[in-house]
This record gives C-alpha cells, structure tokens and sequence, in this order.
C-alpha cells in the first residue's frame, strides 16, 4: 500500500481551511528567509501557497546571504514583538556564520511553529507537547489517516537530527512505540532496521535504505529528500527494491513532504488558536 502524503494533505488543508473560515480568526505566519539557496526559496514559496490556500496570512522577511547572527536576531525579536503575527519560522539551514542554536532560541516558544525551541522539544520529550516539529508530527498524522497504530510495535528510527529524528522517536515513544535510534555511528545497523515493524529514514542519502534492510511486511517511511545528479528529487529508500515487501510505504515526491507543509498550516493555526483563547501569553 502506497500512503499517499499528497492526497492525505489536500485533505488536511480542506478541512483546515473550513475551520479557519468558521473560527472567525485570521492567523499569520512570518517566514525569514536568509541568502539565496534555490531549494530553501522553493520550500518557502511552498508554505506562503499554502498559508494562501487555507486562509492564513503570510509575510516572508528576506536577508542577504552575508547576514550577521544579530541581524537574524533583530528579525526574530521584531517578529516576536509583532501582534500581527502567529508563527515563525526560521528556513534552515542559515547561513555558516549564522549561530542557528542562538536564532532557534530566540523565537518565542508561543509562535514557535516549527517545534525546534527547546521548551517546545523538552514539551514533547516529557509527553505534554504544545508545537512540535512539523515532519515527524506530519508523519504521525499519515499514519494515523491510514489507520495505522504504534501501539507496541518496534519502531527504528534512522537519524537522530533536531529536526527529525529525535522528535520522530519522542512522538512515536508517546504513542507507545518501542523505539530505537540508529545514526552514523550504529554498528550492524541492517540487523536493527530489519527487526522493524515501522521503519523511519531521516538520512539525506539517496537509495540508503535497500531491501535487505527492510523486514516483510514493515510501514516504510521516507522522510529523505535528496536531489540525484539528474536534478530529480529522490528519498533515502530504495522505493522499487522495497515496495513488494513493504506493507505500506511512502513514497519520494508525495509523501512525507507535503504531510510537513500540512502540519505547518496547523501548528499556525493552532498558534492563533491558543493565542485568541489567552492559553498562551
Ligand atoms: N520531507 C520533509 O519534509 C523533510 C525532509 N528532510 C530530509 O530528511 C533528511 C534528513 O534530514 P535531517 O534530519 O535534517 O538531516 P541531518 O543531516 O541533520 O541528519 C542525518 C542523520 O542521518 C544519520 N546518518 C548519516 N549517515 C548515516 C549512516 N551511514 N548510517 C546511519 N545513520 C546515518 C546522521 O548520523 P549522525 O548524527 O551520527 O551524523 C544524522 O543523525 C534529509 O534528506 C532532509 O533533506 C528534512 C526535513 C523535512
Ligand atoms: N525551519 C524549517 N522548517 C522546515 O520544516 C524545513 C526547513 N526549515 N528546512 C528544510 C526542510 C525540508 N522541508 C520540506 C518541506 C516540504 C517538502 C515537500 O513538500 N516536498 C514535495 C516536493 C517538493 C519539490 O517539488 O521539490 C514532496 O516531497 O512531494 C519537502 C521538504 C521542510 N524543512
């Protein structure tokens, strides 16, 4: 079975967009964009289409590549102040000269949309999450669209990022997985995803995971989006190789991508939401 992060999405933002219009509220999103890197402007373009689509208001604030950490900083603080605005979110990655854990940090936790600031991380790992971060929470919203149910199985992780990994396993801990992260330094690592029922690959390697590491009948999730010398956007399984054993699989474009722009629109409205009910001050 293919889980179809696209069509899951559109629906997602369908009926998002009717609760915006029955809210009554008008949330905002504030994008900051620093320097010119083409994929970073296609994935913000992405979030304004859909802030557009759902009802939800977008500003985008562009920096020139050579901007300091402080003038980051400024954005963020200006942003912070502003009443106007729900969300923020910082396009990683920033820039080398860019300290990305000070700009993380300054983002208020109450318009954190993308879940990184560490009250909102130290939220998720204690089990009472107020945002999360929006690919791992988009994939337990597929899974879940598709009936699918983490209680007690086994669940590997590949990756062990801030922005994936380590949320991915949090969440599925907190929906009663047991989980395992695996990364650079795991020894025998075929042994471990193979014992998978639910097999997650946050790596940034094209065609990593192939068939001999995936169990018959495991979920497969891609969370990988790599662009092959072709230009052509591929994820870290070896889709062809793994769909016959797989149960269910996600697929690179179609899957996870668009499940994390859907939960983007959420978490600002959720933000809004939380915000207009004096939850969050
Ligand atoms: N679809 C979407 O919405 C999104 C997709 N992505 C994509 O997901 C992928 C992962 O992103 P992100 O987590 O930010 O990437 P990072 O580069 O931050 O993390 C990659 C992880 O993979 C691990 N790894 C690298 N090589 C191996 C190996 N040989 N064996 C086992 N583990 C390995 C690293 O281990 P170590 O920690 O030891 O270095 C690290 O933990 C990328 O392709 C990215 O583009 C990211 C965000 C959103
Ligand atoms: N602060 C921050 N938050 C993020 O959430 C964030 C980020 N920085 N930096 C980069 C990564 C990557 N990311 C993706 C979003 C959508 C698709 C997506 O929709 N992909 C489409 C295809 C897009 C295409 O045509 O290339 C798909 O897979 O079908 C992919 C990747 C969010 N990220």
């Amino acid at each position: 079975m293919i889980l179809d992060g696209k069509k899951t999405s559109e629906k997602r933002l369908s009926l998002l967009s009717e609760k915006i219009g029955e809210s009554g509220l008008y949330p905002r999103l504030a994008t900051v964009l620093v320097g010119q890197d083409p994929a970073s402007q296609l994935y913000v373009r992405m979030k304004h289409q859909a802030c557009e689509r759902v009802g939800i208001g977008s500003i985008g604030i562009e920096l020139e590549a050579v901007a300091t950490t402080q003038d980051v900083l400024d954005a963020v603080h200006r942003l912070n102040a502003d009443s106007m605005i729900s969300g923020i979110l910082v396009q990683l990655p920033l820039p080398s000269q860019i300290d990305t854990h000070a700009v993380i940090n300054a983002v208020d936790p109450a318009k954190d949309v993308d879940g990184f600031h560490p009250m909102n991380l130290g939220r998720l790992f204690s089990g009472s999450p107020l945002f999360s971060p929006c690919t791992p929470l988009g994939v337990m919203t597929l899974l879940s669209e598709y009936g699918i149910d983490p209680t007690g199985k086994n669940v590997v992780v590949i990756g062990r990022s801030i922005e994936v990994g380590r949320p991915m396993a949090a969440l599925m801990t907190n929906a009663n997985a047991t989980v395992t992260i695996t990364h650079s330094k795991t020894v025998d690592l075929s042994s471990i995803t193979r014992k998978a029922d639910i097999l997650v690959a946050a790596v940034g390697r094209a065609h990593f995971v192939t068939e001999d590491m995936v169990g018959e009948g495991a979920v497969v999730i891609d969370v990988g989006t790599n662009y092959g010398e072709d230009g052509k956007l591929c994820g870290d399984v070896d889709f062809a190789a793994v769909e016959p054993i797989a149960q269910a699989i996600t697929p690179v474009p179609g899957g996870v991508g668009p499940m994390t722009i859907a939960t983007l629109m959420e978490n600002t409205y959720r933000a809004e939401y939380l915000r207009s009910c004096g939850s969050l001050v």
